[in-house]
């Protein structure tokens, strides 16, 4: 805090303070000069982060306040480095070098950076939605609302337990959260950044109901949907009213609120995403090769953000899933136009959230014309291509004709990058501007015609003439004619090589010039927001025809990896089941490079579960996880890696696969794995898919083998699911004799000279052979350590098998001629128990 009171400040600290307290807790970049200044706690912790120099200045009567800085250039630099952190900015700025009474010049906040209400180009990131959540409880329920401000979108989401909240913001990974200062699991957000504790007031439940009406205009079935979803509505209404706290009103362009339905959408929770490397490969070396990285050949920013959508929530409508898979049907045959179009579009999307908040730049405009210009070919592309659900999105893309003219009659070429340097307009467009800059070039024609004239007169070649914002326009010569230099010339500036003068000639003129270039930069500014005024018609539009080139590309780009890696149409079909036939694993069939061995699955009402053992790096884990990214792709639309595919409905996808602790929350690997198992027992259905490889490998072999039993029991018997389960408890083989619904695979093997060789070939049946100490040979285990290894497992076999040896023994030694019926039916009872045992 703040704790200023006590002395006497000077105007331009008092200027700042006051700025300053309209955000006690977001930096402030105070604009001195050419110099954005940091000051008191601001200025250190930005000095320690940002890495700049932290000084002292006696700003104040009687005490030195700390003070950090950096060049205005430099802005946008600063900015992401402190939003990364999740910290937010105010940017106030000098106006117009305006002067108060007291000689203070005019300063204003001319943007609140906060990282999920960030939409800047520079600042955001192209392949990423960036967005803003908040949180409220109740009883352990939850409400979360979800604002995408790009796209002009917040959604509602309730859940009754903290797994799903939590699966649920590791799906959106935003990069700022509301939370209610009183949150009672804010532990669980001390690793996150952009954490915003909000006074409860914020969360009032009827000044958020009506804070949405009010902006959205609902309509009466919409709000009485809101009326059942109060803690939504309360985290949905202070997200509003952070937003007008940032941006002084509630932007229009956040049209679209959605109460979303969680049953509309393939249930997957983080570690599923994390297990099936559908957004980063688990393998740290190899980052890159995730399923997104692999299907993501997208041409538009706009497409690579909503593809990532749509493989983090799969859809469960089959009807849209059709139109999809008919519409990439069709763009097998002409990806290759579209693609050479849609590769020259700009991020529409964007464009459009900085034109709805007055924060376009020049350069948005220039690439928003060179897309509408675009548009055309494309529309004329389509236009040949007959299909019901192109059609659709060709009429969703408007020419905005008039808008167009417009962009091309109004902006030059090649437009400065601020509005506030000039040069923006184009010729031609206002007269009243063509007259200012025409006085003010020819001023700069004459002060040329001075440069010549002194140049002549005093014979020092190096003299020119030259500007800068502190002493204005100036006459400048190299050291070394500086002896050449009249009397009427008056010293400005030294430099190193350089001296910097005035002549009177100069001082006269200077002033015409720079009026007549104020005048001509405050008349563009006028036009230009003119212009900006005129696109606001053209928004939804332009909305419209973005979400229809986002859509367009992700369905082109699913007819480019079907063509390039050799992908199938799946048929999603109402019979219960997954049906694969040589199903592949999208990411390690291009780590083998065609050396990938394809798997066919059969799961049905039927046989629901399949028992998988085989040997260690046998292709288990591989064959569970293909099968669980099969059925994602084929849930969002595209072609899967197969030759034929049919999928019944599918509710929701787990994974229990890996062993990783998480010392920081202080719970061990086996700690993670039973919570992971026990949130599927708890949640799984019979429509829903579970992947489970090796449980109980955490804890004591027989504890383990009971605990992988009684949960594939119960997974087949109770809950009915369609389950895959990897294992080396060869004992789990027995299962399939008890349950009909139960069948055990195998991968084969084959040990060679004590080398062991993997065919990936998937087999009916069981293996007991893990073939581990083989596979350790391989990793480059010391030959010793093996050795030793072998010579425990031989114990080890004898030993549990010493039993059946001595029942062996004694049987050969017993002369059953000799024993009456009844005592050698006892003897025989007794070595069935030893055996059994
Ligand atoms: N069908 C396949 N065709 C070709 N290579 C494969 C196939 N399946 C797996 N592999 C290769 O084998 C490696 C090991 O596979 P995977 O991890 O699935 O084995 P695993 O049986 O689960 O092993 P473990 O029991 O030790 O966990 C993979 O990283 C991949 O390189």
């Amino acid at each position: 805090m703040l704790n200023t009171n006590c002395y006497k400040h000077t105007p331009i600290i008092q200027q700042y303070l006051s700025i300053k307290k309209l955000y006690p807790n977001m930096f402030l970049f105070f604009q001195i000069g050419d110099f954005y200044e940091l000051f008191y706690e601001d200025a250190k912790i930005a000095a320690s982060i940002l890495k700049i120099v932290l000084t002292k200045k006696g700003f104040s009567a009687k005490k030195i306040i700390p003070m950090a800085g950096f060049p205005c250039q430099k802005i946008n630099y600063y900015c992401k480095k402190l939003l990364k952190l999740g910290k937010s900015i105010v940017i106030c700025d000098q106006i117009d070098n305006k002067l108060f009474n007291n000689g203070l010049i005019l300063r204003k906040i001319v943007q609140v950076i906060t990282p999920g209400t960030v939409v800047n180009e520079e600042l955001l990131n192209g392949k990423k939605d960036n967005l803003l959540v908040s949180i409220f409880e109740k009883n352990n329920s939850f409400g979360y609302a979800v604002l995408n401000l790009c796209l002009g979108k917040l959604e509602i989401l309730e859940f009754n337990n903290i797994n799903d909240l939590m699966s649920e913001i590791e799906k959106n990974n935003p990069e700022e959260i509301l939370l209610p200062e009183n949150f009672a699991y804010l532990f669980l957000f001390n690793k996150r950044t952009g954490i915003q504790k909000r006074s409860i007031l914020n969360f009032n439940l009827t000044r958020s109901y009506h804070v949405l009406i009010s902006h959205f205009l609902s309509d009466e079935k919409q709000r009485n949907k809101l009326k059942t979803k109060k803690l939504g509505v309360r985290a949905a209404g202070s997200i509003l009213r952070y937003i007008k706290y940032i941006k002084k009103n509630i932007p229009s362009h956040i049209q679209y609120l959605k109460i979303k339905n969680k049953n509309t959408y393939i249930y997957m929770n983080f570690s599923t995403r994390k297990n099936l490397e559908i957004n980063e490969n688990t393998n740290v070396s190899n980052k890159n090769s995730s399923l997104l990285s692999i299907i993501n050949k997208t041409s538009t920013l706009m497409g690579s953000r909503l593809l990532k959508r749509w493989v983090f929530s799969p859809i469960c409508n089959v009807n849209e899933i059709v139109n999809r898979q008919n519409s990439v049907t069709i763009l097998l045959k002409n990806h290759q136009k579209i693609t050479s179009i849609l590769e020259r579009f700009h991020d529409l999307e964007r464009i459009i959230t900085r034109l709805s908040l007055n924060q376009a730049i020049p350069k948005d405009l220039i690439n928003l014309r060179n897309l509408l210009s675009l548009l055309p070919k494309l529309k004329t592309t389509l236009s040949k291509i007959l299909e019901k659900n192109l059609i659709r999105l060709n009429h969703g893309i408007h020419l905005c004709k008039s808008l167009n003219t417009l962009l091309h009659n109004a902006i030059q070429l090649i437009p400065s990058y601020c509005i506030n340097y000039g040069n923006v307009i184009a010729t031609g467009f206002s007269k009243k501007l063509d007259r200012w800059r025409e006085i003010a070039n020819d001023s700069l024609n004459y002060l040329k015609k001075i440069e010549l004239k002194q140049k002549k007169k005093i014979g020092a070649n190096s003299l020119k003439i030259g500007f800068n914002k502190i002493i204005g326009y100036y006459l400048q010569v190299n050291k070394k004619d500086s002896h050449l230099i009249p009397n009427n010339y008056f010293r400005k500036q030294t430099l190193k090589h350089t001296e910097r003068y005035m002549i009177p000639e100069i001082e006269n003129y200077q002033e015409k010039i720079l009026y007549a270039k104020t005048i001509a930069v405050n008349i563009e500014k006028e036009i230009y927001l003119n212009i900006l005024h005129k696109i606001t018609p053209f928004l939804k539009k332009l909305k419209t025809t973005s979400y229809s080139i986002a859509e367009l590309d992700v369905l082109n780009n699913f007819a480019k990896i079907a063509i390039n890696l050799n992908y199938v149409c799946p048929t999603l079909t109402k019979k219960y089941g997954i049906n694969i036939i040589n199903g592949r694993h999208p990411i390690v069939e291009l780590a083998r490079n065609k050396s990938f061995i394809p798997n066919s699955t059969y799961l049905s009402s039927k046989k629901r579960m399949s028992i998988i053992t085989g040997p260690n790096m046998g292709g288990k884990s591989t064959y569970m996880r293909q099968i669980a990214i099969i059925v994602i792709l084929s849930y969002i639309g595209s072609y899967v890696p197969a030759t034929k595919v049919s999928i019944g409905p599918i509710d929701k996808i787990f994974t229990r696969i890996g062993a990783h602790d998480d010392l920081y929350s202080g719970k061990s690997t086996f700690m993670i794995e039973m919570l992971e198992t026990a949130h599927i027992l708890n949640h799984a259905t019979s429509n829903s898919l579970v992947l489970i490889d090796e449980l109980g490998r955490g804890t004591s072999p027989r504890d383990g083998l009971s605990l992988a039993w009684s949960c594939a029991k119960s997974l087949v018997k109770d809950i009915k699911c369609m389950t895959l389960f990897s294992t080396h408890y060869s004992e789990l083989s027995e299962l399939e004799k008890k349950y009909k619904s139960i069948k055990n695979i195998y991968f084969d093997s084959l040990l060679k000279n004590n080398k062991i060789f993997f065919n990936y070939v998937l087999k009916k049946g069981f293996t007991e052979k893990s073939h581990g100490l083989s596979v350790a040979l391989l990793s480059g285990f010391p030959k010793k350590v093996v050795l030793n290894a072998k010579k425990k497992l031989k114990q080890i076999y004898k030993e549990k098998n010493l039993p059946i040896i001595n029942a062996i023994k004694l049987i050969n030694k017993i002369n059953f001629n000799k024993i009456k019926p009844l005592k050698s039916l006892k003897i025989l009872n007794f070595l069935k128990k030893i055996l059994i045992n």
